[in-house]
This record gives C-alpha cells, sequence and structure tokens, in this order.
C-alpha cells in the first residue's frame, strides 16, 4: 500500500543554495544573531518528516552561501540546474532554498529564462531553525505543497512565504526582522494552508514558457550596475560605474524616478557613448515609473523600468541584453516583462 501512495506522489527535487532557512545560532534566543547557509540540504529535509506524505522529495545542495553574495556566475549555475531538472521526466516540480537577501532577483531571474511550466518554487527565512519561531520549517512545507500541486503548473516562478503564494516577479523583501517580510505592490496570487493551495489571481506579464529568452542560449551576462538616487546627489557613482565597463546602469531614482539636475548632462553623455540609462524608482512600497513623465525619456533614448525594482531592473536589462541592445527593444522588454 505504502509503494502504491509513492508512486502517486509528485517527485520535487529541493535544491539548497544557503540563507537563513540554513542558518544556525547559538541560542534559541537567537533570532536575528547567527550564521547563515550553516544547516546541509539533507538535514533540512530531515527535519520535517510531514513531507513525505506531501510528495517524494530529495535534495541536492548546490552551493551554500548567503544570498548577498551571490553572482551572476551562481545565478547561471542554478539556472542551468533548474532547467535540466525541469526537463527530466522524472521530476515534477522544484523548490529553492535561498537567503531572503536576494531571493527577489533569483525568483525573477528563473521566471525571465526557465522554458517550463513546472513549479519551480524559491522559499527562505526571517529566522534561523534554531530560533524559537522559526518559519523556515513551514515556509519549506508550503514550498514542497505547492511544487507538488498540479494547479501550480504555468504560473511562473513562485515564492512562498509567510502562508502566501507570491509571484517571483513582483515580490519584494520589505522589511528585514519581521517573519511578514516579503510583499508585493500589487497582491499574492493565493494562500498556502495545511499544505492545500488557494488561488485567487495570475500572473500577466510574460514568463517561463512565453519568454522569448532561454537558459540554454544564455552563455555570460553582461555587467549592469546600480546606482542610487538622493538629495545632494553627484554623478561621481554613475561615471565610476560607466568607466568600469557597466553596459547598462540601472537609476535607481527619487520618487517616479527622478533624476538630479547635477546628474541629468552625465547621463546624456554615458548614453551618447553607448551607456543604457534605465530610470526606475527606490520609494518603499513600489515605483511606477513612466515615461516621459519627470525626465523626456523619448529625447534622451533612456528606458524605464516601470515598477520594477532597482534590484529587478538589474535582471531584466541583464537578460534583456544578451539578445539585444537597441533602447526601443529594451523597452518594450520592460513592459511585457
Ligand atoms: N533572512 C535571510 O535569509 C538573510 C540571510 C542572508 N543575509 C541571506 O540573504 O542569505
Amino acid at each position: 500500500k505504502e509503494v502504491e501512495t509513492q508512486a502517486k506522489l509528485a517527485n520535487v527535487v529541493v535544491l539548497a543554495t544557503g540563507g537563513t532557512i540554513a542558518g544556525a545560532g547559538a541560542s534559541a534566543a537567537n533570532s536575528a544573531t547567527y550564521q547563515a547557509a550553516k544547516v546541509g540540504v539533507e538535514q533540512l529535509i530531515a527535519g520535517i518528516p510531514e513531507l513525505s506524505k506531501l510528495a517524494n522529495v530529495r535534495g541536492e545542495q548546490v552551493m551554500q552561501i548567503a544570498s548577498e553574495s551571490i553572482t551572476n556566475e551562481n545565478l547561471l549555475q542554478l539556472g542551468r540546474r533548474v532547467s535540466e531538472l525541469a526537463d527530466s521526466k522524472d521530476v515534477d516540480g522544484i523548490v529553492i532554498t535561498h537567503g531572503t537577501d536576494t531571493l527577489e532577483e533569483t525568483a525573477y531571474f528563473l521566471n525571465l529564462v526557465e522554458k517550463t511550466d513546472k513549479p519551480i518554487i524559491v522559499v527562505g527565512s526571517m529566522r534561523p531553525g534554531t530560533a524559537m519561531s522559526a518559519d523556515g520549517m513551514l515556509n519549506l512545507y508550503n514550498a514542497v505543497a505547492v511544487a507538488s500541486s498540479k494547479e501550480a503548473r504555468g504560473k511562473g516562478v513562485l515564492v512562498t512565504m509567510n502562508d502566501e503564494i507570491q509571484s517571483g516577479r513582483d515580490v519584494s523583501k520589505m522589511i528585514n526582522i519581521k517573519t511578514e517580510a516579503f510583499k508585493s505592490a500589487w497582491g499574492p496570487l493565493g494562500m498556502v494552508v495545511e499544505g492545500k493551495s488557494y488561488w485567487f489571481r495570475l500572473p500577466a506579464k510574460r514568463h517561463t514558457m512565453d519568454s522569448e529568452f532561454d537558459i540554454k542560449n544564455i552563455k555570460s551576462l553582461p555587467d549592469v550596475e546600480i546606482a542610487y538616487s538622493y538629495g545632494n546627489v553627484s554623478d561621481t557613482a554613475y561615471k565610476a560605474l560607466a568607466q568600469s565597463g557597466a553596459k547598462a546602469i540601472i537609476h535607481a531614482g527619487t520618487g517616479n524616478g527622478s533624476v538630479s539636475s547635477r546628474v541629468v548632462p552625465t547621463l546624456q553623455a554615458l548614453r551618447k557613448d553607448g551607456v543604457q540609462i534605465i530610470r526606475s524608482s527606490h520609494v518603499n512600497a513600489g515605483g511606477f515609473v513612466l515615461r516621459n513623465a519627470e525626465q523626456p525619456d523619448d529625447k534622451y533614448d533612456w528606458v524605464v523600468a516601470h515598477d520594477l525594482n532597482p534590484q529587478k531592473a538589474r535582471i531584466l536589462a541583464m537578460v534583456a541584453l544578451t539578445k539585444t541592445n537597441d533602447s526601443k527593444e529594451l523597452q518594450r522588454m520592460f513592459w511585457e516583462y
């Protein structure tokens, strides 16, 4: 009978990359002071015996790092492994355990480049497993539940944190001390409760199967950098980034991606030199940058990131630049993805 049930369960692979979900602290009182990326994937899976009722779960340790240290090479390595697994007949769903600092970047990257309709779920935690009220166990349980469900297919890369199912495209880490840390300006897609998913809406932007990007065709990612804006900002960072070889600079602007009059001439000159200038906003609850509002983008040949925050804009710019260096094409991609 047991063999029969196991045959019916979905096959889910957990790819572990590190982060707080694999963190360990000195005592149960250490919810914020601990070391990330300490616990191996086998131990994470073994810590949740209930997973075996949801799916046939196996783990792979892809890397063991805190996510602020993830490089473009790491992203490509992870993306290629996800793609290989998604192509395998024996795999129904993929879960990626990840540090929360750059989780939103990895989730968006995979959402753009993985050609599969199989569920891909990225998950992390805000407290290490050694802490009181650790959140990683339930987040991972929920991730495996969603990864093994048929309803999660074709919805793009998803993130399960704090009982919510979020689109990997929209979600962002909004606060770094609460377990209710991941939010999207446009709301979650659904909820996952006691291993069952409840869906409310679908992503409207192009992703995975419907994307023109494919990890199999991406050999390397170009250098795209971010410059932060604020009162009294100078053009020093923009110039230095261009000089160090950036193909595009994401302007992490104030408000509607506005640009200081001290910086405008430098960005005009950099664009003439071939650097793509992409205006985004660093406002906290979600930016909404429109073309030719605040700055004449048509005249300067700049691109706007619309609702993508600066770090997500960097991901799309890198992926887009593997295909085109035409600013009109880049702008189309920024509207569509
Ligand atoms: N909560 C977390 O996962 C943060 C830990 C670490 N900075 C990381 O992103 O990997």
